[in-house]
């Protein structure tokens, strides 16, 4: 039987937009449920907070017992491998076919042969009829396809709890159609547990077993079919009748207010056995007149639905019974909250970061580690940074070297250049220049990578598949960046010096014994450690503020380009700070050579 989802008194707010308050519904083992409500009335956040993706700010999510809410991140992973999850768009991973795509829950949380994998893998994609499109990627199948291989992976791994956003979007009717009656089998076969969020009447009338509707940030009503599509309610009838005129207008905001207040909208009269072929007579104008319960779909199988009856039994014995909002609340104002200070946002967003690399540093010793990221990623950042890198070096370290030769020789102690210059390029510039190139290079591409997944919903899809992004994909990338700024930073390192060597030797005349010998009296091994310590802790920077910005781009590309502006932004800011002080530590802590 499926999970049983029990949701109190939740209330959720975006800044000072309060989405919905106060919604509770249950969601019986094995009977569907169709979440409607007209667009921006919070459906897909309400969906994202029963995954526990989206934290409200009251209310409880209690999924077979544990609260999603309050459980730790750990308990959560947990629960949601008990869910199979669609996301409106598919939420496909772009960077595999739709095999792997299907394969990767059993994969990840199951240690079947890869024989057994592939039955399974085959099976839910002939169910949805993608059997011959496994080996094509994301960007190569229409939005329709990336919906069904994404239900097909939904369901590979036979969840008890079925969430799924907007079946119908992206299919044409015939698809939609056969799609509800794919659910309604898969109901039957599983007894799993169903959340529908849906604008398809069709599909709201002939699919659920209940229905709840969203409007003006409340649930205005939610229970049982039979009651839900009978009721004269005038949201609910103009949304199910699409009709123009009425109380839902173009936006959300921009709805007016009903103004019969008088009537509490009962719900209709039902039958033991239920309403099927009744007929109402409405009491308000612009609402439907006549309504006649249309049938619910049944399994072709022609095998009984467990759900249907235990449902049947709830509505016979009074427990299952229609809640209608009362009437004032639908009416009331929003509740102006408090504006979020600028300075409260800032604080907020750095408490992040830092939750953000300590979470890294834990889930770095988490298994399985992720060997083969970790390579494609030092790969790629390698790849992406070190001509830059090897460019920026030698005028660097020339122009440091130029400077130091002009001073040294005014203050008469050209005998010192050498150290001088070699110290400057190895303690400060190759550090510093490594890692701005990392970060601008490396880095902003690592963001843009993980803003434009964020934002295609692959990031909750991993969550929702109970696996952990930090340490599926941000400690391999940290550590990709850490371990390229090590490798360039000695490569730079050598190609400042010798580009200082080059020009104080052969443009300022100086004696190579000279340069040489002043190096090795002054510098000591610790001033090469330092310089290296400073890539380990640059790198670090750098692949955790583009993994930060990354994971919380919202918005579509622009956001993702805000991203990747701030991350650049806050990872230059933040080298130059921590650079000043390892700096400042090292000279009061470390004594000169000599000294
Ligand atoms: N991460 C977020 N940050 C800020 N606001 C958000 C965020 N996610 C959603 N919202 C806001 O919450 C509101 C509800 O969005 P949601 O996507 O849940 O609506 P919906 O009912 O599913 O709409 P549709 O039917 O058009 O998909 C919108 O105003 C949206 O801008």
């Amino acid at each position: 039987m499926g999970g049983t989802v029990e949701v109190t008194g939740l209330t959720k707010s975006y800044g000072r937009q309060n989405i919905w308050r106060d919604v509770s519904l249950t969601l019986e083992p094995g009977e569907i449920t169709a979440l409607l409500g007209p667009s921006g009335t919070g459906k897909s956040v309400f969906l994202k907070s029963v995954m526990g993706l989206v934290r409200p700010e009251a209310g409880r999510i209690l999924v077979d017992g544990v609260d999603m809410v309050s459980a730790k991140e750990s308990q959560r992973l947990e629960l949601r491998r008990r869910f199979g999850v669609l996301f409106q768009d598919g939420a496909l991973f772009g960077s595999m076919n739709v095999y792997d795509n299907v394969a990767f829950p059993l994969r990840q949380h199951t240690k079947l042969p890869e024989r057994e994998i592939r039955q399974r893998v085959l099976e839910k994609l002939d169910m949805v009829g993608l059997v011959g499109q496994e080996h094509k990627v994301p960007g190569e199948i229409s939005g329709g396809m990336k919906k069904r291989a994404g239900l097909a992976r939904a369901l590979v791994t036979d969840p008890s709890i079925i969430l799924i956003d907007e079946p119908d979007s992206g299919l044409d009717p015939v698809r939609t159609s056969n799609l509800a009656q794919l659910l309604m089998e898969v109901s039957t076969a599983t007894d799993a547990t169903m959340l529908v969020v849906t604008h398809n009447i069709e599909l709201a009338r002939t699919l659920p077993d209940n229905l709840g509707m969203l409007y003006r940030r409340e649930l205005v009503m939610f229970g049982p079919r039979e009651q839900f599509l009978l009721t004269d309610h005038p949201v609910v009838s103009q949304f199910m009748s699409g009709d123009p005129d009425g109380p839902i207008g173009m936006s959300e905001e921009a709805d007016h207010r009903r103004t019969d207040a008088t009537d509490p909208y009962p719900a209709a009269p039902v039958g033991p056995g239920g309403p099927t072929g009744t007929a109402l007579l409405s009491r308000h104008a612009g609402a439907r007149s006549i309504e006649v319960l249309p049938r619910q779909l049944v399994s072709r199988t022609g095998f009984p639905r467990a759900a249907t009856t235990r449902h049947r039994e709830r509505i016979d014995s009074g427990a299952a019974r229609l809640h209608v909002a009362p009437d004032d609340e639908v009416d009331r104002e929003p509740p102006l909250l408090p504006r979020s200070a600028a300075v409260t946002r800032a604080l907020r967003t750095t408490g992040d970061l830092f939750a953000l690399a300590l979470d890294t540093v834990r889930a770095t010793f988490r298994r399985p580690f992720a060997a083969r990221e970790l390579l494609e990623q030092f790969w790629f950042v390698v790849s992406v940074s070190w001509v830059p890198a090897m460019l920026v070096a030698i005028p660097f370290g020339a122009v440091i070297a130029l400077q130091l030769g002009t001073l040294t020789r005014q203050i008469g102690a050209q005998s010192f250049t050498g150290a001088a210059s070699v110290l400057a390029v190895v303690q400060q510039a190759a550090p510093i220049v490594t890692t701005l190139v990392i970060a601008g290079a490396g880095g902003a591409a690592i963001c843009a990578a993980l803003g434009a997944r964020r934002t295609r919903d692959e990031i909750d899809a991993l969550r929702v598949m109970g696996v952990d992004p930090v340490q599926h994909l941000v400690v391999p990338r940290v550590i990709a960046c850490i371990l390229a700024a090590v490798l360039l930073n000695g490569l730079v390192s050598v190609v400042g010096v010798i580009g200082g060597y080059v020009f104080n030797v052969i443009v300022q005349g100086g004696t190579p014994g000279a340069y040489l010998s002043s190096f090795t009296a002054l510098a000591q091994l610790s001033d090469l450690w330092v310089g290296e310590l400073k890539a380990v802790i640059f790198g670090f920077i750098a692949g955790i503020v583009a993994c930060h910005r990354g994971l919380n781009a919202a918005g579509g590309p622009k956001g993702v380009g805000d991203a990747v502006n701030q991350a650049v932004v806050v990872t230059f800011l933040l080298l130059f700070f921590v650079n000043f002080v390892i700096t400042t530590l090292y000279l009061q802590l470390v004594p000169g050579k000599g000294a």
